[in-house]
């Protein structure tokens, strides 16, 4: 069998408002989640046993290879196809920061998840593999599908949104992890509000969306930025540069995101901000 390929894309949280803690230990949540063109690659090819390689630039940023979600998401499908262990030699390009507020462990185990399931030939829908993907993580079934969509519960109640038109963004992470758990906790300390769903905006246009959007939060936002002050330097950088229409943060951070007017604005502010701070991972992209 050939090695097949596919991209785990970027998930952006465009805005995340968020309810206080509940009994089971996780917080309602209501988001609209997109997908950058930026992201991870995985590559699987049919082998003897289970395998995982991790290249790319963040891949020193990844702990010990068997906590990594796309061995326990291959673990996971392999116990419900009732074959064991599946044998795949997988590759992880690690090009997205790691703890970044951008799903990425996530979107990992959903690329490879639709990967191993073709390799193998196992008949599991993308809903089927999204129940697996819930048992790995709350924001694993959005990353699964990996389609523009409003999420509630704890992440994991999903409604596709086919209205919103391609974003013109920046995705700009200051170089510091930001621990899900940590910024949950220090959500805690503060008075949290409601995770309630805004009526969509009037029209799907740019204009309008950026419009709609400027009236929404990241109530992870300030408790994040509060543990890494870093996040509040990358959020003030990024609003500075020209042509910047929205910016926030994505998730728990420390990536923040801003919105453009067109792909080529969102280019040339990228260039200007990565001269600024080469240490920063700065990516232009489209998000849809
Ligand atoms: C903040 C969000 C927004 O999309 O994105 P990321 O920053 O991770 O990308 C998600 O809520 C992150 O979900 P995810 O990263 O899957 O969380 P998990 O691994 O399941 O949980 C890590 C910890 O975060 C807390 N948690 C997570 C989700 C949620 N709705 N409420 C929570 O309180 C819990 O304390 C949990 O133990
Ligand atoms: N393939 C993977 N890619 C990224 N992180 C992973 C992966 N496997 C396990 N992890 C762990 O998952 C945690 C969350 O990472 P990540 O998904 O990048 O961030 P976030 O939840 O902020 O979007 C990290 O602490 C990391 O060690």
């Amino acid at each position: 069998m050939e090695a097949i390929a596919r991209l785990a894309p970027a998930k952006v949280n465009l805005f995340l408002h968020v309810g206080p803690l509940e009994a089971d230990g996780y917080h309602p949540l209501a988001s609209l989640v997109v997908f950058a063109d930026v992201g991870d690659r995985l590559t699987v090819e049919a082998a003897d046993g289970l395998s995982l390689a991790v290249t790319g630039p963040f891949a020193d940023a990844l702990q010990a290879e068997d906590d990594n979600l796309v061995l326990k998401a291959v673990r996971a499908l392999g116990a419900a196809a009732g074959i064991g262990e599946p044998g795949l030699r997988i590759t992880l390009d690690k090009q997205l920061p790691v703890a970044a507020g951008l799903g990425g462990g996530s979107s990992d185990a959903g690329a490879v998840l639709k990967l191993a399931r073709d390799a193998l030939g196992l008949p599991f829908d993308d809903a089927a593999l999204a129940e697996i993907a819930a048992a790995l993580a709350a924001d694993g079934p959005m990353c699964l599908h990996a389609r523009a969509a409003w999420a509630e519960g704890r992440g994991d109640v999903l409604t596709f949104e086919a209205g919103l038109l391609a974003l013109p963004a920046l995705l700009v992470n200051p170089g510091v992890p930001s621990s899900t758990g940590a910024v949950y906790r220090a959500f805690d300390a503060g008075s949290p509000g409601e995770a309630r769903r805004p009526a969509p905006p009037s029209d799907w246009d740019a204009a309008s969306v950026i419009d709609w959007l400027a009236i929404q939060r990241n109530d992870l936002e300030a408790p994040a930025a509060a543990l890494a002050p870093a996040i509040g330097e990358a959020l003030a950088a990024t609003a500075d540069l020209p042509g910047a229409r929205l910016t926030r943060m994505s998730g728990s951070g420390a990536t923040v995101f801003a919105l453009f007017d067109t792909a080529r604005a969102a280019e040339v502010a990228g260039r200007a901000l990565a001269a600024l701070h080469p240490d920063w991972w700065v990516r232009p992209t489209v998000l849809r």
